[in-house]
């Protein structure tokens, strides 16, 4: 990488408060809850806003598994892209950590500056409003499942923005996440 000016994004703990302009964090720190099942079930109630445009080209939601592989990092980000018409949830299913780098809905051109990159643990999902710029799923160091929650139906739900070759987006692995 040489002749362009590379910006290597900060990467932030995930909370609730710093996602909350992208969509929802799926954790049972600070959730609603409450007792069920004669008392031996903790319910963590209502805890991301499923969105699939149901008037629209019969949305209905999916239920679906990624077996996702760790990309290689220091990462040279390429696109993001948006559902705009439907939410997104990941749920990783193996407990490990992983990438979530994000941008405001909005139109394009997506400005890199826009960009919030987080590390999300293993027992934190997250789920995408409809029309949030995102990444494609990002694994770190192993293969990772991750349960989903999404849109199908008919008409357009995938939206891609590239960043111009000489984009200059570079996501490194936390440090605490290297020698793992
Ligand atoms: N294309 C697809 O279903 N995956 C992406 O939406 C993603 O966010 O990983
Ligand atoms: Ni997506």
């Amino acid at each position: 990488m040489d002749n362009v000016a590379y910006i290597t994004l900060d990467i932030a703990p995930l909370t609730r408060e710093a996602f909350e302009p992208f969509g929802d964090v799926i954790e049972t720190e600070g959730a609603k809850h409450f007792t069920i099942n004669n008392g031996n079930t903790e319910r963590y109630h209502d805890l991301a806003r499923v969105d699939v445009s149901p008037d629209v080209g019969h949305g209905r939601t999916l239920i679906n598994i990624f077996a996702a592989q760790p990309l290689e990092y220091p990462l040279d980000v390429k696109m993001v892209e948006r559902h705009p018409l439907g939410s997104q949830a990941f749920i990783p299913l193996e407990g490990r950590p992983y990438l979530v780098l994000v941008a405001e809905a909005g139109d394009e051109p997506v400005d890199p500056k826009n960009l919030r990159a987080f590390l999300a643990q293993g027992n934190q999902g997250v789920n995408y409003l409809k029309g949030t710029w995102h990444h494609p799923v990002l694994a770190l160091n192993e293969a990772q499942n991750f349960l989903v929650v999404d849109r199908g139906g008919e008409g357009n739900n995938c939206d891609e923005f590239y960043f111009g070759e000489d984009g200059g987006i570079v996501l490194a692995k936390p440090n605490e996440l290297t020698n793992k």
